[in-house]
């Protein structure tokens, strides 16, 4: 541009009351300069008086092509712009100075943009004489703005069609510019966001962890205060049009000027908002049951260990529920594992109501929740058990029952009863097998005492697995005497337990872990194959039929496979069905009624005899007497014991034995030690006794020499 002369200079010369020879020096110059200078006539007359030399350079003509004819320049003029140049002679005339822009046709017939600058020139009473004007080739001003038109053009297609959001700050965090996407984001038009700074969008702003933006957190701010770009901030748009936010990821670049201060600032937004959906439903799935949609087993760790964390800084004690549902596998068994899915949605309900806000339940897998309750002890947390307690008490609609169960709760305390996640978890866990033991739908504290048991149980445990694999265990025999005969005529199994170095462990104590453990199928199932093979032994021998009553516990019921497995044992060992006797207590009897039944009726069938162990001390119902396949009636030491002295005990003693006479049942009692015990039991008509006074249960060899003295 600052090549080109400006009019004015030219003016300057044209002014000149100049001789010849000026008047030639100045024609000169105007050929050397970069425009071309006309007069012509005033007052819309548009002939050509004159023009400086160079016009063959712009148009190709010869200046005599425009002075001869006054109509050839006004002609050659577009047709779209001829009127834009007439209607200018009339501000000419006005005296404006005028700049147009317009097309001309060149000698080679092609249009050409020149740039027109005219003005009027006056004599000194302000008569016109003439217009004098400049024209100057806009051809190459033209192609730039076309390029830069086109490049602009581009620019902003490429800013519309990109898939991200673009604003330009200004150095003071103004929005100066921003393209369509940025309005989708946001949820707002143009107006709403050019001119602003972000924190007064009509939007609200998050961060990453979902608290709220702070001002010098938006990306233009972080780059003036750090003057440098910031990258990949994740920011949540709130919109209240919408129900979810918008999550993008935010990139700011500054533009600095050579001085090094900050021209604009770039903020590039990218929707992630499906990409942290994706994270987020991933999370969910790891994090979350999705039965109930409480916390699975990993997020209930996390969060006890950000209470193990808070609480450890804060000094602050939280509490630790661990729940177990009570009767839950009897619903879940009988009813089927849809309603059993359905009874757990709705435990999770009630639990939830019974929490505040920052307390949180969570579902460890099967029947068993977690409660965990920040900044609480023991007051609090016996406090909402008993709440959970009467929640879960309270009958559940299922389908088109109403069910009742309840829960056990164990509690453990941070820090007294652990400074970790897993002992917490598992001292409330303890505590909670403590709650059901002592009969369910309560809660119960963690205490050392339980942990020093629930270790011994595991030891016993464990070394049960060895005695088992090790053969530890030996089968003993308590001789039943028959009273009218005198004779042994049947032996109970009894099952006895030398361990290595613990001594003789009484089955009184390790039957009851072997049962919770399940370790008691593999146990009954060896005094079974024990005692079978025994009797094929004695048979064999040639000593008398003797008949061997064997206990069984609940948990060897509830294996299906049990009535196969003793067939299969009987076919084995080649012994008589009748040789053996199954004693179940009352208990075992009424517990899985149906099954139990059947499973009698089956050995019954095979000839495989029953009796009722520990009478008197369960249900005593006599109405199930009548309907189970029974043979006999033990009844239980206890009553036994006191038949001496106490009245109430004979009484019971002597109507357990009439009533069992009228419904054809054998009796045995057992525990009898004396010969009062024993004088007494003859008196009231028992069958059979079985006791110290005879003999202690004795090894299989003694056993064998006492049958065959
Ligand atoms: N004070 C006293 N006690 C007497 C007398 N006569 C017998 N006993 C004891 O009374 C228990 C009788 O067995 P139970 O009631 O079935 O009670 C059994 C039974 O429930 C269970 N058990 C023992 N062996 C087995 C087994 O092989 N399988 C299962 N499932 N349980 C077994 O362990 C319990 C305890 O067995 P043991 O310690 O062998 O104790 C036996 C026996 O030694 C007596 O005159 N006075």
């Amino acid at each position: 541009m600052n090549k080109l002369a400006t009019l004015d200079n030219v003016f300057q010369y044209a002014d000149i009351d100049s001789p010849e020879v000026k008047l030639d020096r100045l024609a000169h110059l105007l050929s050397q300069a970069p425009v071309t200078i006309y007069t012509c006539k005033p007052n819309g007359v548009f002939g050509i008086t004159f023009l400086s030399d160079n016009i063959k350079d712009l148009f190709g003509y010869k200046a005599e092509e425009f002075l001869h004819n006054p109509d050839f320049w006004i002609n050659n003029i577009h047709p779209e712009d001829r009127d834009l140049v007439i209607s200018g002679m009339n501000a000419i005339h006005a005296g404006k100075s005028l700049l147009r822009k317009y097309r001309f046709k060149m000698k080679n017939s092609h249009w050409k943009w020149i740039r027109d600058r005219a003005r009027l020139v006056t004599d000194q009473s302000g008569k016109p004489i003439e217009i004098i004007g400049a024209w100057t080739d806009m051809s190459e001003l033209i192609q730039i703005e076309d390029a830069l038109r086109q490049s602009e053009e581009k620019h902003r297609f490429l800013l519309e069609q990109i898939n991200a959001g673009i604003m330009i700050h200004a150095p003071d965090t103004r929005v100066a510019s921003c393209n369509r996407q940025t309005c989708n984001l946001l949820g707002l038009n143009e107006q709403q966001i050019l001119g602003k700074v972000a924190a007064d969008f009509e939007c609200a702003f998050i961060c990453e962890d979902e608290t709220p933006m702070r001002f010098d957190q938006f990306p233009a701010n972080q780059v003036i205060r750090q003057n440098k770009a910031v990258k990949n901030l994740v920011i949540g748009i709130v919109r209240s049009d919408l129900s979810d936010n918008r999550w993008v990821m935010a990139n700011a670049f500054p533009e600095f000027n050579d001085e090094g201060e900050i021209l604009n600032i770039t903020v590039t937004l990218i929707d992630i908002t499906e990409h942290v959906k994706s994270q987020e439903e991933i999370h969910r799935l790891a994090h979350y049951d999705s039965l109930t949609q409480l916390p699975n087993r990993f997020l209930i760790h996390e969060r006890i260990d950000q209470a193990i964390h808070s609480s450890r800084r804060e000094n602050q004690s939280f509490a630790l529920l661990f729940l177990d549902l009570d009767n839950f596998k009897i619903v879940n068994d009988s009813l089927g594992h849809h309603r059993g899915d359905l009874l757990l949605q709705q435990v999770s309900d009630r639990l939830k109501d019974c929490l505040r806000k920052g307390d949180m339940a969570g579902r460890l897998g099967g029947d068993e929740f977690v409660v965990l309750l920040p900044n609480t002890g023991a007051d609090g947390a016996a406090h909402v058990s008993s709440k959970i307690i009467e929640a879960i008490n309270a009958p559940f609609d299922v389908e088109e029952y109403l069910l009742n169960i309840g829960t056990s709760i164990g509690i453990s305390i941070y820090p007294n009863d652990g400074l970790e996640s897993d002992t917490l978890t598992r001292h409330a866990d303890i505590a909670m097998y403590h709650a059901k033991a002592s009969g369910g739908g309560r809660n119960c504290f963690f205490d050392s005492e339980m942990n020093a048991r629930i270790e011994y149980r595991l030891v016993m445990e464990r070394d049960m697995y060895l005695a088992l694999d090790q053969h530890q265990f030996q089968l003993h025999y308590q001789p039943q005497i028959d009273l009218s005969s005198g004779k042994m005529v049947a032996v109970e199994a009894l099952i006895r337990w030398p361990h290595p170095q613990r001594g003789m462990i009484s089955p009184a104590e390790f039957i009851p872990i072997a049962e919770d453990s399940g370790l008691i199928m593999q146990i009954g199932l060896w005094v079974l194959q024990r005692a079978c093979r025994d009797i094929k032994t004695w048979l064999a021998e040639g000593h008398p039929r003797i008949k061997v009553a064997i206990n069984l516990s609940l948990r060897q019921l509830q294996n299906p496979q049990l009535f196969a497995q003793i067939i299969d044992i009987i076919d084995e060992t080649g012994i008589p069905p009748a040789c053996l006797e199954l004693e179940l207590t009352e208990s075992v009897m009424m517990e899985n009624h149906d099954v139990t039944l059947d499973f009698m009726a089956q050995c019954r069938n095979f000839g495989i005899n029953f009796s009722i162990d520990d009478f008197g001390t369960g249900y005593s119902s006599l109405s199930y007497l009548t309907k189970l396949p029974l043979d006999k009636i033990k009844i239980d030491r206890a009553f036994v014991k006191d038949i001496a002295k106490d009245s109430d005990a004979n009484t019971i003693v002597s109507a357990i034995i009439s009533m069992a006479k009228s419904l054809r049942l054998k009796i045995v009692a057992e525990g009898v030690e004396t010969e009062e015990q024993l004088n007494y039991l003859k008196e009231c008509g028992c069958d059979t006794v079985q006791g110290f006074y005879f003999s202690p249960a004795i090894s299989y060899a003694m056993l064998t020499q006492m049958i065959n003295p």
